[in-house]
């Protein structure tokens, strides 16, 4: 295990394959930690250095009193990079995780050689949006939504029959409320419309076709902001990696081919 503290805080990282391999680092969602992306990395190139985090609030990094805001988790991401030494990175950032992405990109276009955008936007949300759920949580607890959070992650096959579904719902409801709160909040105060729309870099946008979250069309509108391309994946929600791992590999995969 691996961790890295970065102001204080404790951050758990995993970096694996050759450190002379191309750098494909990976950000995750509210509410997950770097677990969602396990059935995907064996579907992705050979050769690969895969790193990924636990946002702060998430996992088993430090979960610091709520709020934080989204410049604190980009430089979260920023100071792994440095503790590491990665440079020529090709970010792949899934929700909260994409929004981190843009935010690296622009901060540090030296050190992001290419975005993959899955399931986010340049803005997720209203701020009223966000504290409606803060006030939900604070009051009642992580798993007290849960269930409504889970009908936009996942489809209701996937919900209804998956037997890694209950583990998923765990991991969500385990989250630490400083956490959860804390980047509900870097969400709501987040939008990146005019930083993303400035982006030059190679920009792949993926949306599950399913997705309650961030539906499809909110994720194509940031993808058109930034002349992206964009990739619907059907039979997964909000979290494709864990539902269609092998057609989002596909994706990424092919991507990483066309920007080497
Ligand atoms: O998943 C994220 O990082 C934020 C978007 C969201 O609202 C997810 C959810 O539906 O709970």
């Amino acid at each position: 295990m691996q961790t890295l503290s970065v102001s204080g805080v404790s951050l758990h990282i995993r970096d694996e394959g050759p450190r002379d391999g191309r750098v494909l680092m990976l950000a995750n969602s509210l509410g997950t930690d770097l677990r969602v992306w396990d059935a995907l990395i064996p579907l992705l190139p050979e050769g690969l250095r895969v790193v990924r985090f636990d946002k702060r609030g998430h996992g088993l990094s430090d979960a610091p009193e709520a709020p934080y805001a989204m410049e604190t988790l980009v430089g979260d991401a920023e100071a792994i990079c440095g503790a590491l030494g990665l440079s020529d990175v090709t970010f792949v950032g899934l929700s909260i995780g994409g929004l981190i992405g843009q935010g690296l990109a622009v901060k540090r276009p030296d050190l992001i050689r290419a975005l993959v955008l899955m399931d986010t936007a340049a803005k997720i949300g209203s701020a009223e949006m966000w504290q409606t759920r803060i006030d939900g949580i604070r009051a009642n607890g992580v798993a007290s939504l849960a269930d409504a959070i889970l009908e936009r992650w996942f489809t209701p096959g996937f919900r209804e029959s998956d037997p890694q579904f209950a583990a998923w719902k765990n991991m969500l409801e385990r989250t630490p409320l400083e956490g959860y709160v804390g980047c509900c909040a870097a969400i709501a105060g987040a939008d990146l419309t005019e930083s993303t729309r400035a982006l030059t870099l190679p920009v792949l946008a993926v949306a599950g076709a399913e997705d309650g979250s961030t539906p499809p069309e909110l994720v194509r509108g940031t993808a058109e902001l930034c002349g992206a391309e964009f990739a619907l994946i059907e039979g997964a929600g909000h979290i494709p990696c864990v539902e269609q791992p092998a057609a989002t590999a596909r994706l990424i995969t092919d991507f990483l081919e066309r920007t080497a």
